[in-house]
């Protein structure tokens, strides 16, 4: 399981404003609360970035916080040409040390490459994203070979990297996608963001997506940081955590 840092100051319990900085007052929080859970935690850059340069700072503090041994996801949806990539790699690889960052595939090879020149780091490439807009550009097929434009990004992007540093965003709100995907990166693991919140199906993304490795990191944000407001809110996203983790070793179980 991987808890997602989507950090709001709107959204987070009203007594914490009142601390020297709250989004980091949060997060240790949450962290405390949740990593005997969580394989991983994804902080979504927008949260911070939209706070100017104290969102950096609780950023990088939160990094700081997250114990070693748990895997750091910079949901940051980069890519660009491939000197700029390059920087975007720099700035969340080295500057800030997260092991993974999440790349948009749209502007191809010279774009990625760059985030794959680091060791021991991850690109998590947008696949079959979980939003509605996925329909508007991922589903278009190619009426060459009748395949979606998502398989494409899919098939070509596996010859750029090895299967232990690309790792594909597969949303679980449309579970129906997943077993064709499973064909297509057998070994790849796949973050799994859309249960929770989004609504999407934990027990059939894990029917069509666990692999012999597990092969899934699925992802929740506010349906376990937020649910609730009261001063005991770490306690409450503790049990919500502990009963998703729960429900996803019965899954593996069941289904590997
Ligand atoms: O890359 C992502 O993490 C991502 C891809 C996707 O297809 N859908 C998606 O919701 N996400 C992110 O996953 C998180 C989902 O949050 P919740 O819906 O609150 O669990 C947000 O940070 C989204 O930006």
């Amino acid at each position: 399981m991987c808890v997602g840092l989507d950090t709001d100051l709107d959204k987070i319990p009203r007594h914490l404003l009142d601390s020297e900085d709250p989004v980091f007052e949060f997060n240790r929080q949450i962290i405390d609360a949740t990593h005997e859970y969580a394989v991983a935690y994804k902080p979504n850059i927008a949260f911070y970035e939209a706070l100017g340069p104290r969102g950096w700072e609780s950023l990088a503090k939160t990094l700081e916080y997250i114990p070693k041994n748990i895997f750091t996801i910079a949901d940051a949806k980069r890519g660009d040409i491939g000197n700029t990539s390059k920087l975007y790699a720099k700035a969340f690889f080295e500057t800030m040390d997260f092991d993974s960052i999440t790349v948009a595939p749209y502007m191809g090879e010279d774009s990625v490459k760059p985030f794959l020149e680091f060791d021991n780091k991850w690109v998590i490439l947008l696949a079959h994203t979980s939003n509605v807009g996925s329909a508007d550009f991922q589903l278009i097929i190619d009426e060459r070979d009748h395949r979606p434009l998502y398989e494409h990004v899919i098939i070509k992007s596996r010859e750029w990297a090895t299967t232990d540093q690309l790792m594909f965003v597969v949303g679980a709100t449309r579970a129906d996608k997943v077993e064709r995907i499973r064909e297509i990166a057998p070994e790849n693991f796949f973050l799994v963001p859309g249960v929770g919140a989004q609504g999407g199906s934990l027990e059939e993304v894990s029917k069509y997506g666990l692999n012999s490795e597990c092969g899934l990191l699925v992802n929740s944000s506010r349906g376990i940081i937020y649910v609730s407001q009261h001063e005991n809110f770490a306690k409450e996203a503790s049990k919500e955590a502990a009963k998703i983790q729960q429900e996803m070793a019965r899954l593996l179980d069941q289904y590997t």
